[in-house]
C-alpha cells in the first residue's frame, strides 16, 4: 500500500481563504478589523520565524497585528504588566504569547493571566476545562488542525480507535479531548507506556506528538492506518546538512498507512491557519454574534 499524502499546505490555504472571508464580513459590520497581538519574548530563531508567519498570515486574512517583541531579560512582572494592557486594550481579540519563555518566567503564571476570552492558544486553565466538559471553548492550534486534517480525510470519526502518542499541555492531551468528543474510542500513550508498538497497531487513527524524531515505525501500524504526524525535529544528516525530521518513519510509514502527514506541509501549517480561525471566532464571540459558520 502506499499512503494518500495529507496536504496540510492546501487545507491551511482553504482555512485562511474561509477566515479572510468571515473577517472581510466583520470588518464591514463592526467598523473595524479582528485583532491579534503576539508577544515574542527573547530571540530564539525558531520562535521569532514563527512569529513572523504568523504575523504575515493576520494581515493577509484582513485583520489586524499587534506585535510586541520584548527582550530576554525582562521581568515576569513586565511581561505580565504587558498582558494586562492587552487584556484592557478593546481592539485586541486575540492575545498569544510564543512558546517556548525563557527560564526565569514561569509560564503558566503568564499563560493564566491572559483573559480567556482572548485566548487564541487556548492555554488558559478556563478554556482547558471548557474543552474538557464539552463548552464552547478556545481550542488549541495544532490540535485542532489535526482534528480538522483527520475529519477532512475520513469525514466522520465517530467509533474509530485513535492513539495519541505524546501527553503535552499543548498538543496530546487537547488532541486526546478533541477526538474523545468525536466518539472516537481513544487512548494516550507515553513514554512509561508498555509495548508501544502493540499500542499503535491496535489503532485505525495515530497522532504522533512525542517528540522524538522517527519513533515510530512502519511496521508499528496497522494497515490502513490514518497517521497525523506532529513532530518537527532539526536532525544532523551523516553529510553534514540538517534535515527536519517528524515522530514518524515516514517512507516505512507510507508503505503501510492509509494516509500520512508529511513533515515540512503537514500539521506545521494548520497550526498557523487554526491561530487566524480562534482569532475570528474570539472577536465574533467578544461582539456577542454567533460563531462564523464553516470554520
Ligand atoms: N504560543 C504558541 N507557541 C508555540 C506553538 C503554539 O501553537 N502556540 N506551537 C509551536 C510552534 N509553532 C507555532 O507557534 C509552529 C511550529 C511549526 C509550524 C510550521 O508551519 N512548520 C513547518 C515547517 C517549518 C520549518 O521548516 O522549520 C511545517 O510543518 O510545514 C508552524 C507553527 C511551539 N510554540
Ligand atoms: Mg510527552
Amino acid at each position: 500500500m502506499t499512503a494518500r499524502i495529507i496536504d496540510g499546505k492546501a487545507a491551511a490555504a482553504d482555512l485562511r481563504q474561509r477566515v479572510g472571508q468571515v473577517a472581510a464580513r466583520f470588518r464591514e459590520t463592526r467598523s473595524r478589523a479582528p485583532g491579534l497581538a503576539v508577544v515574542l519574548v527573547g530571540e530564539h530563531p525558531p520562535s521569532a520565524a514563527y512569529v513572523r508567519s504568523k504575523i504575515k498570515a493576520t494581515l493577509e486574512a484582513g485583520m489586524e497585528s499587534f506585535e510586541h517583541r520584548i527582550p530576554a531579560e525582562t521581568s515576569q512582572a513586565d511581561l505580565i504588566g504587558l498582558i494586562d494592557q492587552l487584556n484592557a486594550d478593546a481592539t485586541v481579540d486575540g492575545i498569544l504569547v510564543q512558546l517556548p519563555l525563557p527560564k526565569h518566567v514561569d509560564e503558566q503564571a503568564v499563560l493564566t493571566r491572559v483573559d480567556p476570552s482572548k485566548d487564541v492558544d487556548g492555554f488558559h486553565p478556563v478554556n482547558v476545562g471548557r474543552l474538557s466538559i464539552g463548552l464552547d471553548a478556545l481550542v488549541p492550534c495544532t490540535p485542532l488542525g489535526c482534528l480538522k486534517l483527520l475529519q477532512g480525510e475520513l469525514g466522520d470519526l465517530s467509533g474509530m480507535d485513535a492513539v495519541v502518542v505524546g501527553r503535552s499541555n499543548i498538543v496530546g492531551k487537547p488532541m486526546a479531548q478533541l477526538l474523545l468528543q468525536a466518539n472516537c474510542t481513544v487512548t494516550v500513550a507515553h513514554s512509561r507506556t508498555r509495548d508501544l508498538p502493540g499500542v499503535v497497531r491496535r489503532n485505525d487513527i495515530v497522532v504522533a506528538a512525542v517528540g522524538r524524531p522517527e519513533l515510530i515505525r512502519g511496521s508499528w501500524l496497522k494497515p490502513g492506518a490514518i497517521v497525523i504526524d506532529v513532530g518537527q525535529e532539526r536532525v544532523e544528516q551523516p553529510d553534514g546538512t540538517r534535515k527536519l525530521l517528524g515522530d514518524v518513519a515516514y517512507g516505512e510509514a507510507a508503505e503501510v498507512a492509509g494516509a500520512i502527514t508529511p513533515v515540512p506541509g503537514g500539521v506545521g501549517p494548520m497550526t498557523i491557519a487554526c491561530l487566524l480561525r480562534n482569532t475570528v471566532v474570539a472577536a465574533h464571540r467578544r461582539e456577542g454574534l454567533p460563531d462564523p459558520e464553516g470554520l
